[in-house]
């Protein structure tokens, strides 16, 4: 098949570990016989030493017109002046609402390699399979926000119809798993949250055959560290996703190993690692890039149909978990480059087994 895939690499290890997702998809395209096209453009800080506008005209056009969006990440030490007139990150929101990806994708496994690497107990971390569907358009990253010298405000706002449409996401993503759904909320205190739970429970009615739970979003944060297993797909609002998920990277080892799929109602999706630019490790080629490569496995199966594909590249990936090379943030000494030369030569030796496999069935030459 053909595709056209924006790259925007943006800040800090965004380049490192966008090059290294690219690498992949190439690879990925010249064994399965795919045309991928790559265009890179400009986001976050990068734009706005460049431009001036955290989200250029140009990247943004040529986003609206791909098949899809691969995002490295945005922001930095540089552009963080608490004052400063733009910042990089009203890049990436301005591109996610343009692009209308209400429904944030992070699903969340523990290798079982790496479990040593997490603050739980082993046990603990058994059978972990958690979906996460974060709210991505609405809420207070996107409100009206005002500012005086000694008083500022950020607005919550959420329509019935962005609470619907995401819980709905989760509630068909439930169907082809384990069918239970877990919506969190804040509903014993914030408006936003009764109306978000009201109509989360009108939604379920739809769906009889999945089961549904409520919980306040502070017991689970304590429950995603106790009992991580409980969990199948969490709906959760935009900050509270944000928040969630980064503490259940910590149960998968790193920051570093989470992708992320940003969908809307059309195929076309926006992939991400759910880590920002670190930029503590940045420009030392020792960022993990499993996160941004997972992402394109995402990108294959939600954007371009190709499940085999991205299987081909989730295999790899758990292959190179399991037998290393690793790098540092998961306790290896190997850099972003090794890694990615490593998840390459696996998604080699998966096709080859793959084809070696077929011509077996078929008792061909
Ligand atoms: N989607 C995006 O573009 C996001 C951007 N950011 C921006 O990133 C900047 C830094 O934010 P932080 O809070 O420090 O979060 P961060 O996610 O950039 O880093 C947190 C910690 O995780 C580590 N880490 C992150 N990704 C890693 C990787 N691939 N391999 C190994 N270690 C990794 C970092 O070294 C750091 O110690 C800020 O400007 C923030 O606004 C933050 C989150 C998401
Ligand atoms: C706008 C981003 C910096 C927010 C974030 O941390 C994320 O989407 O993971
Ligand atoms: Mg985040």
């Amino acid at each position: 098949m053909k595709a056209r895939i924006v790259t925007l690499p943006g800040d800090g290890v965004g380049p490192e570990v966008t090059a290294a997702a690219v690498a992949v998809l190439k690879t990925v395209a010249a064994r399965y016989e795919h045309v991928f096209a790559f265009e890179e453009q400009l986001i976050g800080g990068i734009a706005i030493d460049a431009t001036g506008e955290p989200l250029p005209a140009a990247s943004l056009a040529a986003c609206r017109s791909a098949d899809a969006v691969l995002l490295g990440a945005v922001g930095g030490p540089k552009w963080s002046d608490p004052n400063a007139p733009v910042r990089p990150e009203q890049g990436l929101l301005a591109l996610r609402a343009a692009l209308g990806v209400y429904a944030n994708l992070r699903p969340l496994q523990v290798h079982p390699a790496l479990a040593n690497l997490s603050p739980l107990k082993n046990e603990k971390l058994k059978n972990i399979d958690v979906l996460f569907v974060r709210e991505l358009t609405g809420g207070a990253y996107f409100g009206a926000k005002t500012r005086s010298a000694d008083v500022a405000t950020d607005e919550c706002r959420y329509t019935v119809a962005e609470i619907e449409r995401v819980v709905r996401r989760a509630f068909e993503l439930a169907r082809g798993r384990r069918r239970h759904v877990t919506s969190v909320d804040k509903a014993n205190v914030l408006e936003t949250s009764r109306l978000w739970r009201s109509t989360v429970q009108r939604i379920a009615a739809e769906y009889p055959d999945v089961k549904l739970e409520h919980q306040l979003v502070d017991s689970m944060a304590m429950l995603l560290l106790t009992q991580p297993n409980r969990y199948d797909v969490v709906v959760t609002e935009n900050l509270f996703g944000d928040i969630l998920t980064d503490e259940a990277a910590a149960l998968a080892g790193s920051l570093g190993l989470l992708p992320s799929a940003s969908l809307g109602d059309g195929k076309a999706g926006l992939y991400e690692p759910i880590h920002g630019s670190a930029p503590d490790i940045a420009g030392q080629g020792v960022a993990n890039p499993v996160g941004a490569i997972l992402s394109a496995a995402l990108l294959l199966r939600h954007s371009l149909g190709l499940e085999t594909e991205a299987v081909a590249i989730e295999s790899a990936v758990e292959q190179v978990l399991r037998h290393g090379p690793h790098s540092r943030d998961i306790g290896g000494h190997a850099g972003t480059g090794e890694v990615r030369d490593a998840v390459l030569a696996a998604i080699e030796d998966h096709a080859d087994n793959a084809a070696a496999f077929f011509c077996g069935a078929r008792a061909c030459g």
